[in-house]
């Protein structure tokens, strides 16, 4: 693959050298090319304003939920859901319209559904029996009548792996399908005047690259509707559209995932004489794990003769847990020679105290120095959003890059914002 560059041959992201975003930045520093984002939004929206649907995409902000992303999704009109208080607090103040949002969660708190029932969220997606009954005193209390869609475990098992996938039966998210439950957690929520319940939701799991499981998933929630006797509003297939990571992953384009939705559902209408009902889809990792990738500054490396060669960067699984965690794979290339011949293989590691710390397990490169740009590609998603403080490392700035113009959207974490909730320890001897 040819990947672009500038006349000093060095890598550019959406027209900016990327060797200079690292000089002006520091480094880890993780890069989103925003138009890309913005290409991949309208392209979801595309799909169903061509095939004349209702619809709704919204972004799911668990894949890097920072206010500039939920500013960008806002720009181009789509929905986003959020799966926590601090992800809400961050819609929020970015002054995204929180009636386009929709909340997730298996465990969502009191404080946390009445946040979101006083900031006037659009969409609750109610999870669990708990849940219908906090909801519907919050509701009372304030008054309102809250939309609600019912998350259903569907007992489909998507081919991902094991810790991504969401809709086996054996899951912790949604009602149960099988033993009766979302049939009950149906009768509670429509009879319920405290809430107007729209529809259905399932997710079956991430990085999936077929379009079975969601045809599947789609006729599943209109045929469980149907046998209820009820005519739903929307129907929520979740997220869980694969991407492209290493050459081992064959992604769909996105208009596959959503025409076979779109098809099932349309065929389902015309079965139960329904109107169409609204399409929700929840994309995360597809709006942004491509447009993302983190540069690195090349330091110390070791060979071990016969066996391998690994070098070291300044960031690791602080930044991106991804590969320790799922065993993911990643590409990495040279940002100051992208095009340049590979002339060894290496293991590219951290500088975490784990063996386990490593970002990408085996790599093609040509030859390094201390002091090289190395950037990991399709970090997007699940990259910035896991990141963490391990080893006490400060997690690394954000910069969003748009037709030649960067600008940081977070700032780099300092030793002192590491810091800054301690307190000294006061209660010992003196
Ligand atoms: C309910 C729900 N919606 C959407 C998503 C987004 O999935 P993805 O980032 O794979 O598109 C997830 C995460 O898997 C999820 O749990
Ligand atoms: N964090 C996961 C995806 C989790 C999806 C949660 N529903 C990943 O990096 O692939």
């Amino acid at each position: 693959m040819m990947y672009p560059v500038n006349e000093k041959q060095h890598l550019t992201i959406d027209g900016v050298d990327a060797v200079e975003l690292a000089q002006t930045y520091g480094t880890p520093l993780a890069v989103y090319d925003v138009s890309l984002i913005r290409k991949t939004m309208r392209a979801f929206k595309r799909i169903f304003e061509k095939e004349n649907v209702p619809y709704v995409v919204s972004y799911a902000g668990k894949a890097f939920a920072t206010k500039a992303i939920y500013q960008v999704a806002a720009q181009e009109n789509i929905h986003a859901d959020v799966v926590s208080g601090g992800e809400l607090y961050t819609a929020i103040k970015a002054g995204f319209p929180t009636t386009y949002l929709s909340f997730n969660g298996n465990n969502k708190s009191y404080e946390e559904l009445l946040m979101a029932v006083k900031n006037g969220v659009g969409t609750i997606i109610v999870d669990n029996f708990l849940e219908l009954q906090l909801l519907s005193e919050i509701a009372a209390e304030q008054n309102i009548v809250q939309d609600i869609l019912l998350r259903i475990s569907p007992g489909i098992s998507a081919h991902t792996h094991e810790f991504i996938s969401t809709g086996q039966q054996d899951s912790k998210f949604g009602f149960d399908l099988q033993t009766g439950q979302a049939k009950r957690a149906y009768e509670i929520a429509i009879n319920d005047v405290n809430f107007h319940l729209r529809g259905l939701h399932a997710h079956i799991g991430s990085q999936i690259f077929d379009v079975t499981g969601f045809e599947k998933n789609a006729a599943l929630l209109a045929d469980t509707a149907y046998l209820w006797g009820w005519q739903p509003e929307v129907i929520n297939t979740g997220g869980g559209f694969g991407i492209r990571y290493t050459d081992e992953d064959q992604p769909l384009p996105e208009s596959e995932f959503a025409d076979a939705i779109i098809h099932v559902l349309k065929e389902k209408s015309v079965q139960y004489n329904w109107q169409m009902p609204e399409i929700w889809i929840e994309p995360g990792r597809s709006i942004v794990g491509p447009a993302g990738q983190t540069l690195y500054t090349v330091g110390s490396r070791k060979d071990i003769p016969g066996i391998r060669s690994y070098l070291a960067v300044d960031g690791g699984m602080g930044d991106n847990i991804r590969p320790a965690l799922y065993q993911a794979n990643y590409e990495a290339i040279l940002a100051n020679q992208p095009n340049a011949n590979a002339e060894e293989v290496v293991r590219v590691a951290g500088k975490y105290c784990e063996s386990g710390d490593v970002l990408v397990w085996q790599e093609s490169l040509p030859a390094t120095k201390p002091g090289d740009i190395l950037s990991v590609l399709a970090t997007g998603a699940y990259g910035y959003a896991m990141a963490s403080n391990y080893n006490r490392n400060p997690r690394p700035a954000v910069v969003f890059v748009e037709n030649g113009q960067h600008q940081v959207v977070v700032e780099r974490e300092t030793f002192e914002h590491l810091i800054s909730l301690d307190q000294d320890y006061t209660l010992g001897d003196k």
